[in-house]
């Protein structure tokens, strides 16, 4: 019975894969030949419509009378499969497995160990995903250490000579460069000439764009209840959006209809270059004449002419002072011409461009979408959050110093930041043989702090680690954190996001219009599955129910 439960719960993997041999009927659907079929085990077996409310929960007790009595005899088990291809090592798995258990029954107990941390991660199988607290793993032949000790943490964050940023692999160089990849005096310059773009001042003149594309979206919802009292929405797609348009048209202004065109060639050349990541790495793919590599290719030379374009035609009218600097662009433009010093190339100013397109969209959107999924959770959460919005600006126009000073949103913020990070751990390289605390790290080795460990470690954040606590940050991030270095979701010290205000300030525009307009809770056919590739998303999408107020 446990067996088949943890089979369950949790099926070596998450679906199994058909291609359709000719054209074939299945129910309603006529389906050509070559289209692949998914039959998710996960979803199957853990369906409340098949197996109760209590599908998601271990009770091995439902097998007590059998697979069939369990199932209603329906194919709604098969973790081995089902039909002519079963798995043919089914009763194998199962012997070994009954052995290996009774034995462990016979000379142990056991219980999970603080440092567990439950997180399900699907790679072929199911595995859970991390290591403990003092660990190291082998990335090939390169070993990386787990730090998760605060103070240690602190260091790593505070020594970006010794502790630099894993080189990124050459595929992902023509996507992410720019200032998150730079190190020693190359970071220092492009980072002094982009910070002030990013101070609170020309944030503030990039508020009426935040708002105009909050409004956008709000619009499009609304139409979407106009003839009903409510309406169930995967608001994920919609979030990507808005963080795509705030981003575009903060960074571009004017030419924001061109910026979309980058973002949008920005996205298939994302898409390309991901799936050249996931075949084997060969030295020089990007060489080789592959339909896809030329393609890239292209993409790569459209975007390049597009931003250089506008680049030096806002250079040109800036000079001349018939153009605006109130968008990310102008900004950084105004700012490398106010240097002195050495400037930055077109070119650098091209990769800076494309840098905020992939730091910008999807980190802001997860936030987005994990707010929404964890104040439909704890509705009394989020009529907190709606009567402080209501309070500060009633129906009217959320402005800047109202939005610095939401308290409970921004508490609710912090908290969904603590929880669902953007990604599971930061990595670095040990450039030189360094101490950290009682470790000697030789050259060459890698370290990885576990954010979402360490953002849920009960010996850091107590007992209630794993829930929902937004009060935790009433009294702000310092006394939360008591000083430590424990809550880190845009890193910490010189390297810190330098977009931290920018996506707060978007999040907080985007959270309070949606308060102001709409109550939502979360759909039967949501279902909980936090899923990392490169950031934390709903791996199943976020589907609510929204109602207009
Ligand atoms: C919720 C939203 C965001 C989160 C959680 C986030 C998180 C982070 C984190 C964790 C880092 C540091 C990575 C490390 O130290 O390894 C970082 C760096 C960076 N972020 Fe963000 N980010 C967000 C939004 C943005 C936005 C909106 C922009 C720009 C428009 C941006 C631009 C950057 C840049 C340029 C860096 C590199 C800084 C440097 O290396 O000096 N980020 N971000």
């Amino acid at each position: 019975m446990i067996l088949y439960e943890v089979l369950t719960l949790y099926a070596v993997a998450i679906a199994l894969n058909r291609t359709v041999g000719e054209e074939t009927r299945l129910g309603h659907l006529i389906l050509p030949a070559g289209v692949q079929l998914a039959l998710p085990t996960i979803l199957a077996q853990q369906d409340p419509e098949l197996w109760g409310n209590d599908a998601t929960e271990l009770k091995p007790e439902r097998f007590c009378e059998g697979v069939s009595k369990a199932t209603k005899n329906q194919v709604s088990f098969f973790p081995f499969g089902r039909g002519p291809r079963i798995c043919i090592g089914q009763n194998f798995a199962l012997l070994e497995a009954k052995m290996a258990v009774a034995i462990i029954f016979q000379r142990f107990s056991f219980h999970l160990s603080p440092s567990y941390s439950h997180a399900p991660r699907s790679v072929i199988t199911i595995q859970p995903e991390h290591g403990g607290k003092n660990s190291f793993i082998w990335i090939g032949p390169i070993p990386r250490v787990n730090i998760t000790n605060p103070v240690h943490i602190k260091e790593v964050f505070t020594k970006i000579n010794e502790f630099q940023k894993v080189k990124m692999l050459p595929q992902f160089n023509v996507l992410i460069p720019g200032l998150v990849s730079y190190e020693g005096d190359k970071w220092a310059k492009h980072r002094k000439i982009i910070n002030p773009a990013f101070h609170q001042e020309k944030l503030k003149l990039m508020l009426p764009v935040f708002y105009q594309c909050c409004n956008e979206m709000i619009e499009k919802w609304e139409k979407l209840i106009t003839t009903k009292e409510s309406c169930e929405l995967d608001v994920c797609s919609y979030l990507q959006n808005l963080s795509r348009d705030c981003i575009s048209r903060a960074a571009f202004g004017s030419n924001h209809e061109q910026g979309k065109r980058i973002f949008q060639l920005l996205k298939e050349l994302s898409i390309l270059i991901m799936q050249a990541a996931q075949t084997v790495y060969i030295p020089g793919w990007r060489f080789l004449p592959t339909k896809a590599n030329q393609r890239i290719k292209e993409i790569d030379r459209e975007i390049q002419a597009s931003l250089k374009s506008m680049i030096s035609k806002r250079e040109n009218a800036m000079k001349a002072r018939e153009a605006t600097n109130d968008d990310l662009l102008g900004l950084l433009i105004e700012s490398n011409l106010r240097e002195t010093k050495e400037r930055l190339s077109i070119q650098d100013v091209i990769d800076e461009c494309k840098l905020f397109y992939f730091a910008g969209q999807e980190t802001t959107s997860v936030l987005l979408v994990w707010t929404m999924i964890l104040l439909s959770k704890y509705p009394h959460w989020q009529a907190q959050a709606r009567e402080e919005v209501l309070q500060v600006f009633g129906g009217k126009k959320p402005e800047f110093d109202g939005l610095n000073h939401l308290k409970v949103v921004t508490m609710i913020l912090y908290e969904v930041l603590r929880l669902y990070p953007v990604g599971i751990a930061f990595t670095r390289t040990v450039s030189e043989e360094t101490r950290l605390g009682d470790l000697i790290l030789p050259a060459g080795v890698q370290i990885a702090l576990p954010i979402i460990l360490v953002q849920q470690d009960p010996e850091l954040w107590g007992k209630d680690a794993a829930e929902f606590k937004p009060e935790r940050f009433c009294e702000g991030v310092s006394k939360a954190t008591k000083n430590q270095v424990s809550f880190f979701p845009f890193g910490w010290g010189h390297r810190i996001c330098i977009g931290q205000n920018f996506a707060l300030l978007e999040a907080k525009m985007a959270v309070a219009i949606i308060l102001q307009h709409f109550s939502f809770q979360l759909s039967p056919s949501y279902s909980h599955a936090p899923h990392s590739i490169i950031t934390i998303q709903p791996e199943h999408g976020a589907q609510l129910i929204l109602r207009k107020l």
